[in-house]
């Protein structure tokens, strides 16, 4: 049965961009957004950049990457091949759509920067402390409230949440029993980390 009180109805997940092959079709300032966020998360990301031109910026970013491949010349339907994830983000509206087919086709999975209702998925804002990650989306709403709430959760969010989550990777070694005594431990020592955090503030 539908849940209709559900309002945002994109599912989230957390990609493992090194084992993917990800094109990147222009290299302006819209790529270079999209590049810097996947390199931020997944400096080791296999990204080819495919742009007619490439901006110097976006040049001299990539070059602390030396697996992401820049070629500055027009997409060509070849660059599909063996893709597993596609962003676009030229200002070429045409070419998106007809780009988008061609991934629908293939069963690529495509973001379209510039236009919502063409994305097989949405990047989001990310919150990052330590191992903690945390993806933000206003299901397409307001991209600047989704940034703001990023850097709303980056303030509050202590920067030691690293040493708690060691922590409890330990413990959660450590824990004899069945799977049900391992959660019921987790759970009440999580419980107190939380409450001490927050009488600490
Ligand atoms: C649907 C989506 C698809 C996608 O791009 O994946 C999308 C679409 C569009 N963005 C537009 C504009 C802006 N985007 C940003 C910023 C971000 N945009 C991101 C994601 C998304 N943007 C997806 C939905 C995410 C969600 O569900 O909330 C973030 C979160 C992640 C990232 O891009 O890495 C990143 C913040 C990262 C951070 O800082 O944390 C800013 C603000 C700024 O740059 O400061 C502006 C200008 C201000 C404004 O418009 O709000 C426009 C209008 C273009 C035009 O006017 O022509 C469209 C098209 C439309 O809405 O029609
Ligand atoms: N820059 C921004 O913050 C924003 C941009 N936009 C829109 O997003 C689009 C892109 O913006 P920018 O990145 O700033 O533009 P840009 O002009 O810097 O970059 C566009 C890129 O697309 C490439 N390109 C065009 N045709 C191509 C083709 N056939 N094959 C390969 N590459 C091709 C160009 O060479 C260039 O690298 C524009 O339509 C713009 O209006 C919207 C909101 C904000």
């Amino acid at each position: 049965m539908q849940n209709t009180s559900i309002k945002n109805r994109l599912f989230p997940v957390f990609l493992k961009l090194e084992e993917l092959n990800v094109l990147l079709v222009g290299g302006g300032n819209v790529g270079l957004e999209k590049l810097s966020a996947m390199l931020n998360n997944s400096p080791d990301a296999k990204v080819t950049v495919v742009g007619s031109f490439i901006r110097p910026e976006l040049r001299e970013y990539a070059k602390d990457f030396s697996q992401v491949i820049l070629q500055e010349r027009n997409f060509e339907n070849s660059d599909l091949n063996e893709r597993d994830l596609v962003i676009l983000a030229t200002d070429n509206p045409d070419l998106h759509a007809s780009i988008k087919r061609m991934t629908a086709e293939l069963h690529i999975l495509c973001n379209v920067a510039d236009t919502p209702a063409l994305c097989d998925f949405y990047l989001g804002s990310i919150v990052q402390k330590g191992d903690l990650k945390i993806g933000i989306s206003t299901n397409g709403k307001s991209p600047t409230m989704a940034k703001r709430m990023r850097e709303f959760l980056d303030d509050i969010i202590p920067d030691d949440i690293q040493n708690l989550l060691e922590n409890l990777r330990e413990i959660r070694k450590s824990i004899k029993g069945d799977f049900q005594e391992k959660i019921r431990v987790l759970n009440e020592v999580t419980e107190s980390m939380i409450n001490n955090n927050n009488q600490s503030r």
